[in-house]
Formats: C-alpha cells, structure tokens, sequence
C-alpha cells in the first residue's frame, strides 16, 4: 500500500492506495469520529461492495443509501434522497458519510457532507479510475444544474480517501477509457515525462495491469495533491485541472448529462484545448498531434459532437465557473506538460477552433 498526503493544514488528509483495502477496517477508523456511518453507493456499486465494505465498519451503526445510477441524477432530487436517509435513522452531527462509487457518487454524497446540519465527516471510497486519479481527491462536491455542469456546490475537503484498486477489475472498459482522459491530463498539463510513460503503458493499463494502474493513480494523486495544496479554493494554478473542461462541459450539457460520459467529453475538449494552443503558436501541430493519438489510443473519442455549433459552445461557455467580468478565461498549452490559464487570446482564434476540421485531424497516422 502507498500513502500519499493532501497537506491543507487542520484540513490535511491520506490517500491510500492498493489492492484489498476495502477489507482495512483499520484505514477507516482512526476517520471516524462517532458511532453513526452512512454509506452513499448507487444501485450498480452496491451490489458489488456495498456488503464488503460493511464489514469492515462492522463496529459503527451502518445505514446505506442506495441511489440510481448516472450523471443524470447528479442534481437535488438525488440529493434530497441523502438527506431523507440521514435523517430518518436520525443521524446526528457526528456522523460520517462514506462515498462509495465513482465520481457522480462522491460528488454528490460529499456536497450532501457539507450541507447535512451545516457539515458532518465524510470519506471517500472511490471505485472508478476517473474518482481515483481525480474526483475524490481536492474537496470539489457539488451536482449539477440544468443550464450547467456542477454549478452549484462546495470546496469540502474529505477525511481520508480510500482508494482499492481491486474495484477496477469490474469497471467497465469505456468507464476505464474515460478515467484514462484525466490521467492524460496531468501529463499535459504538468508533467511531459508521464505523458512518455502513458505512451508506454496505455495498453497496460487498458488490459487492467494492477502494477500500471496503481503507478498512474499514484502519479494522477501526487499531482492533483501538489495543485490543490498550493491553490485549495482555485484562485489561480488550480484552474489548470481544467484543461478541456470550458469545451467538456459544454459538449456534456448540450448533449443531455450521462450522453458522453465526462472523460470522453473532457478527452474531445482537451483536443479542442490542443487545437487552439497550436493555432495561438505555442505547441506545435507534432505535438498537438501527440496528444490526439494517445486519446485515441485510449479508447476515447477526439471529434466534439457534429451537432454542435461555434454558437452552441459560445452560449453554454459564457457561463463557465472561469468566467470573470464576462471575460472567458481558458486553460491552454504553453509547452507539453505546461499550462496556462488565459483571457489573453484573438477572439477569431477561439471562433476556428470551434470551427475547426476535427475529422481531418483524427484521421492521423501512426
Ligand atoms: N470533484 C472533482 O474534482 C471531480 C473531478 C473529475 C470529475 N468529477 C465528476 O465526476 C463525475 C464522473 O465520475 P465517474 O467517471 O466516476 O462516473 P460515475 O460516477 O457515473 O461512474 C461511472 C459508472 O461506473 C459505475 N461504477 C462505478 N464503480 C464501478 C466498479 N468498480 N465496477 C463497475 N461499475 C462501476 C457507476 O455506477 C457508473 O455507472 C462527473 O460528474 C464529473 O463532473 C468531479
Ligand atoms: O479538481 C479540480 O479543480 C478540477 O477541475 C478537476 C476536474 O477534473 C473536475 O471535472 C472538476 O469537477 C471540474 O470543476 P469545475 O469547477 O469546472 O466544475
Ligand atoms: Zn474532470
């Protein structure tokens, strides 16, 4: 097992991560203050770890709340299911809640956390590869609204994440492909020598190699950890974990929540991301091309949406969480493996970026 750390002051917390540590009562308890923990899970996790994870919080008064499943009841209604839960077994203000799913899950029940009488303990157990390189890790919660992605919520930093990395082996290989776009973003956007060793292992990973897996999620934590200590409420470098996300989330809102999945809508914006670097001078097209090929190669896809206009993606990027005084700001590529966060850029350059021929340029070789 390897430990890494989130160093927030009163706020700091482990992430462990290896095989089996669902069973490590021990990794749990020294995070749970009272007797009460409520198990947040959804109707395709539970089944699978609901019972195991049970077990090791055996000593605690243990309730579950068992949600429907997908992006799409990332919102209030869902929410609200949390809060009847708590408070029907009458969950007072020492309870823990324990997120166990992947990311829609651990938003949700962290959010849920914040809110539950003003704030109670939660611990994330995340159990996708995106909610073990990123999600679980740096206190964003939060579900979304209709108009927006994750547009209402709370920086709430968790107790302890537990990361097992035994639960991939019944992830499903689009879910893995989706995971592996947020892996790639922490290459591209602060560390190009972990771009060369995903280039190296993407096979390995994809075929659920447990050594590779757990080297790139401890790579990804590092890295996420790093940012968020230096920036926990996203004043500055944090904005960079956004990379492809201003075109992500407008891809993911336009098209109905759950219709991409977030990774792939983050791995297409990232290529948009990529496109635009190249026409503002500051990558080459080799290099843009780079990044398209190992997104490819990860089973992800590289085109945005056909349907979607330059003026579909201008609207739903007005209201991006970057936007200030009605100024777009947008993460880019300076150099692989730097990124920048800018409003600095031709506005015509933005308008061919939206229009430009991603067909052409998934058609790549090599
Ligand atoms: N808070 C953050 O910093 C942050 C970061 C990245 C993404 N997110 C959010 O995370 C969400 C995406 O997370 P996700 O990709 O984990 O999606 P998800 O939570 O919808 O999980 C993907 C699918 O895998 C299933 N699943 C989960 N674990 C499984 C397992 N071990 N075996 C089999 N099936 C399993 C889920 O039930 C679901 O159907 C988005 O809402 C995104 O906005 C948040
Ligand atoms: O942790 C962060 O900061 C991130 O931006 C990570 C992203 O991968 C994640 O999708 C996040 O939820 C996006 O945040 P948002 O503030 O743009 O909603
Ligand atoms: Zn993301």
């Amino acid at each position: 097992m390897q430990t890494l750390k989130v160093d927030l002051g009163e706020r700091s917390y482990p992430i462990h991560i290896g095989e089996g540590l669902l069973d490590k009562s021990e990794l749990l308890a020294p995070h749970i203050a009272g007797r009460q923990v409520a198990i947040i899970s959804n109707e395709t996790v539970a089944p699978l770890y609901l019972e195991r994870l049970s077990r090791s919080l055996a000593a605690y008064s243990v309730i579950s709340v068992v949600l429907p499943d997908g992006e799409a009841h990332k919102n209030w209604e869902t929410l609200q299911l949390i809060f009847d839960g708590l408070l029907t077994a009458r969950h007072d203000r020492r309870t823990t809640v324990v997120a166990l799913g992947g990311g829609v899950i651990g938003d949700m029940a962290g959010f849920a956390a914040a809110c539950y009488q003003r704030g109670v303990d939660f611990i994330q157990v995340p159990t996708t590869l995106l909610s073990q390189v990123d999600s679980s890790v740096g206190g964003k919660t939060g579900i979304n609204h209709p108009l927006g992605k994750n547009m209402v919520g709370a920086f709430y930093q968790p107790q302890a994440v537990l990361i097992d990395t035994a639960t991939l082996n019944t992830l499903p290989p689009r879910e893995l492909s989706a995971g592996l776009a947020e892996v790639i973003k922490y290459g591209l956007i602060c560390d190009e020598p972990f771009l060369t060793w995903l280039e190296e292992h993407v096979d390995a990973l994809r075929a659920l190699d447990q050594v590779a897996l757990t080297e790139a999620i401890s790579r990804s934590c590092a890295a996420k950890a790093l940012v968020v200590n230096a920036d926990e409420r996203e004043s500055g470098v944090r904005a960079t974990l956004n990379l492809g996300h201003t075109f992500g989330h407008a891809i993911e809102t336009h098209m109905g929540y759950g219709v991409w999945l977030h990774g792939e809508a983050v791995a297409a914006g990232t290529v948009m991301a990529l496109e635009m670097s190249q026409r503002l001078g500051w990558i080459s097209a080799q290099e843009r091309d780079r990044g398209i090929r190992l997104f490819q190669r990860a089973g992800l896809p590289v085109i945005p949406p056909t349907e979607m206009t330059e003026a579909d993606f201008l609207e739903h990027m007005a209201i991006d969480k970057k936007v200030i005084d009605g100024r777009l700001r947008l993460v880019l590529l300076r150099h692989m493996g730097e990124a920048v966060v800018t409003d600095d850029y031709p506005k015509e350059i933005l308008q061919a970026t939206l229009g430009a021929d991603y067909r052409a340029l998934a058609q790549l070789k090599g």
